[in-house]
């Protein structure tokens, strides 16, 4: 059986395939290499779970030292549709007072996540807060002031899945980001 087959009686269509997500994540990882020096102190902080691999990729093309660390944030639940509610879940460990944090998310949608998370940690007192998702909506959003530094793909307002990106916690292991069939959510 080839690869992620099992799954292909959920997907609609695959709108970003394994090939295109490699190649934009090589070129995200040098666009992000050289905004920062060489000696800078950065926390590169993963928003789990759905960033997990983006994260482990896009890590191995920043070419700079780099302090990995794990927040875990959850709004969705097992809906498409977000609760309006970010629980924190686990908050990171390391200490990111005068340090650059670089926040890695798999998508921004309704923008909900990142403002909350954003708010929680500016009050830390980092030295500067980036963002880059591989993933944007910005159709969906609702605080229109909530934006990546570093965007991957924009995508139309349709619920995706694969590359880390679940529903009710399913078919995050696809190694492409294709579009649900809406019988499987409606
Ligand atoms: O912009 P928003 O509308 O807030 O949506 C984006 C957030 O929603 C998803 O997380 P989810 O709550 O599903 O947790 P998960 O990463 O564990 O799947 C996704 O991974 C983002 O963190
Ligand atoms: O389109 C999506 N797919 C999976 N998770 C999500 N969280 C926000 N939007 C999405
Ligand atoms: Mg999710």
């Amino acid at each position: 059986m080839g690869k992620n087959n099992v799954f292909t009686n959920d997907i609609k269509e695959v709108i970003i395939n394994e090939e295109e997500i490699k190649q934009r994540i090589e070129e995200l990882g040098k666009e992000i290499t050289n905004i920062y020096n060489d000696d800078d102190d950065i926390v590169m902080l993963c928003i789990l779970r759905g960033a997990i691999l983006f994260m482990a990729d896009l890590a191995r093309e920043i070419d700079l030292p780099v302090v990995f660390d794990f927040m875990d944030v959850s709004s969705y639940g097992a809906s498409t549709e977000s609760s309006g509610v970010v629980r924190i879940i686990k908050d990171m460990e390391e200490n990111i007072e005068g340090r650059h944090l670089l926040i890695v998310e798999d998508i921004i949608d309704t923008g909900r996540t990142l403002k909350h998370v954003i708010d929680m940690l500016q009050t830390r007192n980092p030295k500067s807060i980036k963002v880059v998702t591989l993933l944007d909506k910005p159709e969906r959003r609702v605080k229109k002031e909530i934006d990546a530094d570093f965007n991957g793909f924009e995508i139309p307002d349709e619920f995706v899945v694969g590359y880390g990106l679940d529903f009710a916690e399913k078919y995050r292991n696809l190694s492409f980001i294709g579009v649900l069939k809406e019988k499987l959510y409606i």
